[in-house]
């Protein structure tokens, strides 16, 4: 205790005070005022430590402050980023929580399903449902999809939404997955219209033809597999039937092929229209259509629906204010009687069809199994035509040509014939044309070139000098080979002058590319060959290519002559071709004359030539010979 204390208060306390309580007193002074201090002493440190305290606090507080705000402000650019992105896809987005609530979407997402905003954001699972029924058509495609994330809920998961106004969206949804927990899915959808038509389209095309919007032979095909198959089930018959426009090919030779596509759309339509709408009708080829009638009781139903096919067909069909007439021939094949698969089916009545055809056309004809013998002995003439040709089965025949106004001989027509080493002798009718679709057309018409020419060379031998041979050039020939070079070759190489070959087409052949057909007949009359339009009148006679062709005869089909002795319109129809010949400045060669009569009144009409039985058969080179040499001698 410090001494001045102590002095004042033994001065004031009383002086008979005991020592010893005294000195208790002032212990006790002493002892409160060392705990004051002590007291005092804590207290400054406790306050210099709170200070301490403070301040740190107070940095880790700004320091926190700080981290916050750099937490926001990579935030706010997550964010940003986020909705750029998001807004920079062509896909609609939207991301859901694990509760169903939406997080986020796009505006594309909004614009797809037209959309605001706040809806979106309020959408939950209670009323997206009646939403969307209102927009998508296959809604139960889009409940699938749910039920399957609910079930699998860690899987990706994929749909195909098509809308009511006919868009299709695309939906790919993932879920969000953290630490192996689930926190909701993302749905990412795009609109895929334009991709899905353009691939309906591309589906149409694949399964359809062009020009007629018809199914094609594909589609045909499954159609009939698949009544087959169900036909086993219901045990009811069906007809396959195979319809082909007769002599469609001249029309379009001569008319040109906008004129013909038009006719066959118009013949598509007629065949549809005619037929129950839910029959299929398929455009096979060309011009050939395939129909399956499903469910008939009886074969009479299938004719009775060939014989409104084929009057159907028949009505005139007006294009451009030209007007066509075409009939159509039908072959049918039924099912099971005929066969119980589809290629077989389609097959036989392709037959059949041709057998209708090779009958004079515009008819009908059902399946028969002698068809197939008679297509296999086709088949089997294809074949061997190779071989015959290697083997020098073919040989050449001339039947004469008599000028009308002098009975002479002035040439004649070569005409091939096939002998088959057994003696069988076939039509040129049957292999000319097989050997028009295998090619080897070619090949024999440049062998018939050469024979001619060698023949002429040895009636030129024989002093049968200024009389010509005919030659028929099939189409293909002449469309498709060096027709001038060989002829040039095969007259130099037997000395001939070329004045004495002629060569023979039909009108189609003239009018297949018209004017490649004018440039190589130019070509031929250069060189002194003339030629001749066989079988006029029989195919698709345009009065239009006879005045542009450089041809010299017109020779008349054998259907015009063969009746003119009792028809008069056949003679009008022969006296009107001859007339309109002269006035060309051709010459006009009536075929197939069988009698006098005809002989009689073919004069008195000024036709010029004539050739047929009455005068003579095809012969050999040798008959025509001794022919020649009687007449000469008759002459003398
Ligand atoms: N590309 C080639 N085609 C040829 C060749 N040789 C013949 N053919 C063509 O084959 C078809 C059938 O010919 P074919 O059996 O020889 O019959 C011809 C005559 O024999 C026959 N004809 C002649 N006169 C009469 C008759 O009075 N009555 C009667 N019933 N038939 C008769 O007509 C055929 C002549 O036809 P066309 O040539 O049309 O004038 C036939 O289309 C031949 O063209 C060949 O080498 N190449």
């Amino acid at each position: 205790m410090h001494r001045l204390l102590e002095r004042q208060l033994k001065k004031l306390l009383p002086a008979d005070l005991p020592a010893e309580r005294l000195r208790a007193l002032l212990d006790a002074i002493d002892a409160a005022y060392i705990q004051a201090d002590e007291e005092r002493s804590m207290l400054e440190r406790a306050l210099e430590l709170s200070s301490q305290e403070l301040t740190k606090r107070n940095q880790e507080l700004k320091q926190q402050l700080q981290e916050i705000s750099t937490t926001k402000q990579e935030l706010e650019n997550s964010v940003s980023l986020l909705n750029a992105t998001l807004n920079s896809t062509c896909d609609g987005i939207i991301v859901f929580d694990q509760d169903n609530r939406v997080i986020a979407c796009n505006n594309v997402f909004l614009k797809m399903f037209d959309m605001r905003q706040e809806v979106a954001e309020n959408i939950n699972k209670h009323h997206i449902r009646p939403y969307l029924r209102e927009k998508v058509k296959n809604l139960d495609e889009l409940t699938r999809l749910w039920e399957f994330n609910k079930r699998f809920n860690q899987r990706s998961s994929y749909c195909l939404l098509e809308m009511k106004d006919g868009r299709f969206i695309d939906c790919y949804t993932n879920p969000r997955i953290h630490e192996g927990k689930v926190l909701g899915r993302v749905w990412s959808l795009s609109d895929i219209t334009e991709l899905k038509l353009s691939e309906q389209q591309a589906l149409f095309h694949s399964y359809h033809d062009n020009l007629t919007g018809l199914p094609n032979r594909t589609l045909f095909h499954e159609r009939l597999t698949h009544a087959i198959e169900r036909r086993g089930v219901q045990q009811r018959d069906l007809a396959v039937m195979f319809l082909d426009l007769d002599g469609f090919k001249d029309i379009n030779d001569s008319t040109g092929l906008e004129t013909g596509d038009q006719l066959l759309q118009m013949a598509a339509q007629r065949i549809k229209e005619t037929l129950p709408p839910e029959t299929t009708v398929a455009r096979y080829g060309g011009d050939e259509f395939i129909v399956l009638l499903e469910n008939i009781k009886t074969s009479f139903e299938a004719t009775l629906v060939s014989e409104r096919l084929r009057s159907a067909i028949d009505r005139p069909f007006t294009v451009d204010d030209q007007t066509f007439h075409l009939t159509c021939s039908i072959g049918i094949a039924l099912y099971p009687t005929d066969s119980r698969d589809a290629d077989a089916l389609i097959r036989k009545a392709d037959m059949a069809m041709n057998h209708a055809k090779s009958r004079g056309r515009n008819n009908c004809q059902f399946f028969a199994d002698e068809f197939e013998i008679l297509t296999s002995h086709r088949l089997r003439i294809r074949n061997n035509l190779k071989s015959a040709l290697e083997k020098n089965e073919f040989n050449l025949l001339y039947q004469p040509k008599i000028a009308l106004h002098s009975n002479m001989i002035i040439g004649v027509e070569a005409l091939i014939r096939w002998r088959r080493p057994s003696g069988e002798v076939v039509s040129p009718a049957e292999f000319i044309p097989a050997a028009e679709e295998n090619g080897l057309i070619i090949d024999i018409g440049n062998w018939v070139t050469e024979e001619a020419c060698k023949q002429l060379q040895r009636w030129g031998r024989e002093n049968h000098h200024n009389f010509s041979v005919a030659i028929n050039i099939s189409p293909f020939h002449f469309q498709h080979a060096d027709i001038l070079s060989t002829i040039t070759q095969a007259l130099r190489r037997y000395s001939v002058r070329p004045e004495l070959l002629e060569i023979e087409l039909t009108e189609s052949a003239l009018m297949e590319d018209i004017e490649h057909t004018i440039e190589i007949l130019a070509e031929l009359r250069k060189l002194g060959i003339s030629c001749s339009v066989d079988d006029f009148g029989a195919g698709y006679s345009s009065l239009n290519y006879l005045k542009r062709l450089p041809v010299d005869t017109l020779k008349i089909d054998k259907m015009f002559i063969d009746d003119i002795t009792k028809s008069q319109r056949d003679l009008a129809l022969v006296d009107t071709m001859i007339n309109l010949a002269h006035h060309l400045d051709m010459l006009v060669v009536a075929e197939g004359v069988e009698t006098e009569e005809t002989v009689h009144l073919l004069k008195e009409k000024r036709c010029d030539l004539a050739q047929g039985y009455y005068f003579s058969r095809p012969v050999s080179g040798k008959v025509i010979s001794e022919m020649l040499t009687t007449r000469l001698q008759d002459r003398a």
